[in-house]
Formats: C-alpha cells, structure tokens, sequence
C-alpha cells in the first residue's frame, strides 16, 4: 500500500527520536502516524522515551500503543516536540488547531529545545487566513469576545460538534475566525490575544525549527 504524504512526513519524524528523550507529542491526524511509527521503534529497537501529549485523544492513543507519558509536573524539559498544522506560511509561521488542541499544543511545542513540524505539502500557503483561524475561548460571556473578535475584521463561527459547542481539553470554546488573508501574523495574534475572554490563538509565531514535508512521496526537510 501506498503511504501518503503526511504519513511519510510522519514516519521520518518519528526516526528522530532518540533513546531517552522527553518527547513533546502533537495532536492530529499526522502526529498519529508519528505515534504509531514510534511504537514500532520502541518494540523493535528498544528506545525509550516519555512523551507529553498535547491533548486527551493523543493521551489516549499513546496509551493504547504502549508509549510511556509523563507531565509537565515531572518534567520541565522538552527535548524535542513534533506536531502537525493546518496551515504552514513561507516565513514557518503556523496556524494551528484545527481539532481544539492549540493551548496545549502551543505549551508543548514552545518549551522544547527543537520543534519539528509535520504535513502533507497540502498545508503549505504563502499566507496564512484561508483555513480559518482557530481562537480558544472561555464560555463565559463568548457572545461579546465573539463581538470584539468581529471588530478586528474576521467572519467568526463558534465551533460545533454534534450539535453542541465543542469543548476543549481545557473546558472552553473555540470560535473559528475566517479573515481575508492574514497578512502579518504576529500582530493579528497580539490583538486577539489582547481581548478579555481569549485564551490563545492558533497562530504559532517563530517557534518552527523545522518543517518535514511530503509532496507525491517526497520528503523535503526545511529549516528555517
Ligand atoms: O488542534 C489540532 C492541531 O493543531 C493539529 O495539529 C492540526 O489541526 C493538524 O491536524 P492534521 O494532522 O489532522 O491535519
């Protein structure tokens, strides 16, 4: 069977595990097959490592392939974090979020020494704002950070899942901001993030060290 792109970006991720390392572990469709690759390894090679997962269903997955977990509480230290995106702009800037994981995923993946970034060349854009930009909200009184969200010029829409709004790991909403383009990333994050009743934003600012991407089953690894 053919491999796809993010599975393959995956699995060369996942070869940079070394024995011993704290690993900062991502959430998503791609990180999946990072954690399904890393399992392998552990069973055939016999490395070990602990992983901080970045939400409930990597917590979940990780647990079922055997993978060890620990916590920020017994480990202040990432070595290294891999983790996906939905969008990935030509200054490394992300966007990020896209299944309500990015506050956890931004802890993780901003106190590792070395963050590597995974996708499908699917998910490079020269601009980030066409996937509309994930912000974590908390419940109490959305309706008016909705309202300021709006004044910053985005067509917002609070996340559902089935028929509820969906609910982070953390308890709060996510509304999904639909801007034209983006055309500077780190100032449109300091606004939303300056506005009562935000949590974070899925924008990721310099953190990228670097980018394994795959196009028709070829990986490129970019550093910025
Ligand atoms: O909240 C979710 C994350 O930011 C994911 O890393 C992102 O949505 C990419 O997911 P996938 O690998 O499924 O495309």
């Amino acid at each position: 069977m053919e491999l796809s792109d993010k599975q393959l970006a995956a699995e060369k991720a996942a070869e940079q595990v070394k024995d011993g390392m704290v690993l900062g572990i991502g959430s998503g469709s791609t990180v999946n097959y990072m954690l399904q690759k890393l399992a392998e390894r552990i069973e055939t090679e016999g490395i070990q490592i602990k992983g901080i997962p970045s939400s409930k269903k990597t917590e979940k997955l990780a647990n079922e392939l055997g993978i060890s977990l620990t916590t920020f509480a017994e480990h202040h230290h990432i070595d290294l974090a891999i983790d996906g995106a939905d969008e990935i702009d030509e200054h490394f800037q992300l966007a990020k979020g896209g299944g309500g994981s990015l506050v956890r995923e931004k802890m993780v993946d901003s106190h590792a020494d070395y963050f590597i970034v995974i996708a499908g060349a699917d998910k490079l854009v020269k601009r980030l704002g066409a996937f509309p930009l994930p912000v974590e909200v908390i419940p109490f009184g959305w309706e008016v950070t909705e309202k300021k969200l709006q004044e910053l010029g985005c067509q917002t829409t609070l996340r559902y899942q089935e028929e509820k709004p969906f609910v982070s790991d953390n308890g709060n909403y996510i509304i999904d901001c639909q801007f034209k383009s983006i055309e500077e990333p780190e100032n449109v994050h300091k606004e939303i993030k300056a506005l009562l009743g935000v949590v974070e934003t899925g924008i990721f600012i310099n953190m990228v060290n670097e980018v394994i991407i795959s196009e028709n089953g070829k990986i490129k690894v970019v550093k910025p």
